[in-house]
């Protein structure tokens, strides 16, 4: 089937999305924001559907920032968003190995990645290592013979690192291949980031020489992942007969709402151009809606 496509400024068209759902699920790069540049008219849409009561929840593959660092991004953007509201790929990597892993207290995770998963884990008080750790953030050769390996580690967690390096990748492939039933997680596997100047290497790009180093690709938690949905169920009740997901990449955030059964709204800000869900080379991978932009919305409160 199709998607439906939401003419700009069409009142009547948005106007019925916004009578048909009262919980919208938002990715945030691509849709509210590319980089640190705000997508026009999206905290006018967010405030509007504040007025009109809707459920309001933020769901990132982002783990760059734990959900309180998230929180200060929204605030320095004037968009308002509290911390339960906002589910960041971190946060369902530290849930999934607290909640469903279990990992015991003697056990450790080797961090590729940044300050948001370093935070969420400690906030699940998971102990780890690597990560902003500045001994594995060196440009220095990696000496294999001087590698001292930690037999506690038992889960390698990769999610997008601006710092990435040899040190941290070999690291990684020594507890994975070295401590017996190490597991490899990833936070997400999006291709690329959508930074405001234009497209970079994401996490799964990051992941992505692990992967061919191991010859196995890691458990991903973050969307499609269902992980994250249930995280959000874990914290907000919601009838997923009347949600939708609203999100710029395809097999992401639009699977992410169908598999999880809801409906899909996917904007063309971000990483997913119009050819791809149009024409001879569209994806199989087909929205239920497709809008310019969230500020298209901004119409129907006319
Ligand atoms: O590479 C990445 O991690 C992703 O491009 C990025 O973080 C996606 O964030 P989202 O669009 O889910 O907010």
């Amino acid at each position: 089937m199709p998607p439906t496509f939401l003419e700009k400024g069409a009142r009547d068209q948005y106007q019925a999305l916004l009578e048909k759902y009262d919980t919208w699920l938002f990715d945030c790069d691509g849709v509210l924001w590319n980089g640190d540049r705000p997508v026009d008219g999206a905290k006018e849409v967010l405030e509007m559907l504040r007025r009109k009561n809707k459920l309001i929840v933020f769901v990132t593959n982002n783990a760059t920032k734990s959900r309180k660092n998230y929180k200060k991004k929204f605030d320095k953007l004037g968009i308002d968003a509290a911390v339960d509201e906002i589910f960041g790929s971190a946060y369902a990597a530290a849930v999934y190995i607290s909640s469903v892993m279990k990992l015991p207290k003697d056990k450790k995770v080797y961090v590729i990645g940044m300050s948001g998963i370093e935070e969420e884990l400690r906030e699940e008080g998971i102990a780890f290592i690597g990560g902003t750790d500045p001994a594995d953030n060196t440009l220095e050769p990696f000496s294999l013979a001087d590698f001292t390996l930690d037999p506690s580690v038992a889960v390698v967690l990769c999610g997008l690192d601006t710092s990435i390096n040899y040190t941290k990748l070999s690291k990684g492939f020594q507890y994975l291949t070295r401590n017996e039933g190490c597991v490899f997680l990833a936070t997400n596997e999006d291709s690329t980031y959508p930074d405001s100047s234009g497209l970079l290497p994401g996490a799964g790009s990051v992941s992505a020489p692990l992967r061919f180093a191991l010859g196995r690709d890691p458990l991903s938690t973050g969307k499609p992942s269902k992980t994250m949905l249930d995280c959000v169920r874990a914290k907000h009740d919601f009838d997923p007969t009347r949600t939708i997901m609203v999100g710029d990449r395809l097999n992401t955030d639009i699977l992410f709402g169908q598999e999880g059964g809801v409906s899909t709204l996917l904007v063309l800000t971000g990483i997913t151009k119009l050819a791809e869900v149009t024409g001879p080379n569209a994806s199989d991978i087909v929205p239920e809606y497709v809008s310019e932009s969230v500020g298209d919305l901004a119409v129907a409160e006319g």
